[in-house]
């Protein structure tokens, strides 16, 4: 899909979002507006509601109220896709590398999946099972099996976070790079701010189920995270989500 001429990405726009497990009330009137082909982290921390609005955004979850709308419509009727990849990259063992790529897809799709394997930089890989591949290989592979549906949206749930320092800076550069060929919109949900902050146009900051900060990030790509400018991008995120420590915990 690297090689496609189509346009990607869809605009998504949330309004007064509101979700309640129970009594549990996870997210309170959320706004947010994500333009085509933005690419928003989202932090905050353990608990916060940074899942339940990504899963909302999914169509995982319902909203108890609220709307979200894709391209100005409402997310039932949307025609974009959307695709996911989670902390853990959820290959079936019993199938080769590219028949998880090809997971579900009808037609003739082995072509599309080596090119998205090549743009991952897997397709030695392809006759080979999961099982023997490392964690940073695995996600290489869920993030082909994202990319070969040409998503509009693509969602990261902590994508990274179970990966090494080094294969995690390389796969951040990896999505990095697909996002900029590839001009979805991709909204991250990480707890590490350097990789938002690296990532992202914008840095939105989920605090008890409340936007309480969204940060605009002007910075150049490629981004170096010993940059100046990002590391007090960094630390400006970072004191604020530590501003104000929980009095009681729950
Ligand atoms: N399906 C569910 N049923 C009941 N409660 C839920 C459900 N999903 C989430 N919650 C609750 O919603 C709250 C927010 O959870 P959520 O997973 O959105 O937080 P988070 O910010 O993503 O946390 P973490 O960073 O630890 O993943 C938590 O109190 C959690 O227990």
């Amino acid at each position: 899909m690297t090689n496609s001429t189509e346009e990607h990405g869809v605009r998504i726009n949330v309004s007064q979002l509101q979700k309640s497990f129970g009594d549990n009330e996870v997210l309170k009137d959320v706004d947010l507006t994500i333009e085509k082909g933005q690419f928003i982290a989202i932090v905050g921390k353990s608990g916060s509601g940074k899942s339940t609005l990504l899963r909302l955004v999914a169509g995982l979850e319902q909203p108890t109220n609220g709307t979200l709308l894709f391209d100005d419509k409402t997310i039932k009727k949307t025609d974009a896709s959307v695709t996911m990849m989670y902390q853990d990259s959820r290959l079936l063992p019993w199938k080769t590398v590219i028949d998880n790529v090809g997971l579900g897809l009808k037609g003739d799709w082995k072509d599309r999946a080596l090119s998205v394997l090549q743009a991952v930089g897997l397709s030695e890989f392809q006759k080979e099972w999961p099982g023997t591949l490392s964690g940073g290989q695995k996600q290489r592979v869920a993030l082909a099996r994202a990319l070969i549906r040409e998503p509009d949206l693509l969602m990261l749930d902590e994508p990274l976070s179970a990966l090494d320092a080094l294969t995690r800076t390389e796969m951040q550069d990896l999505i990095e790079q697909i996002w900029r060929d590839n001009q979805f919109t991709s909204l991250l949900v990480t707890h590490d701010v350097r990789e938002a902050v690296k990532l992202a146009d914008r840095i939105v900051l989920i605090e008890d189920g409340e936007i309480t900060l969204d940060l605009e990030n002007p910075l150049p790509r490629p981004r170096d995270v010993t940059d100046e400018r990002l590391v007090a991008l960094e630390k400006q995120v970072t004191s604020r989500i530590l501003e104000e420590e929980p009095s009681t915990s729950h």
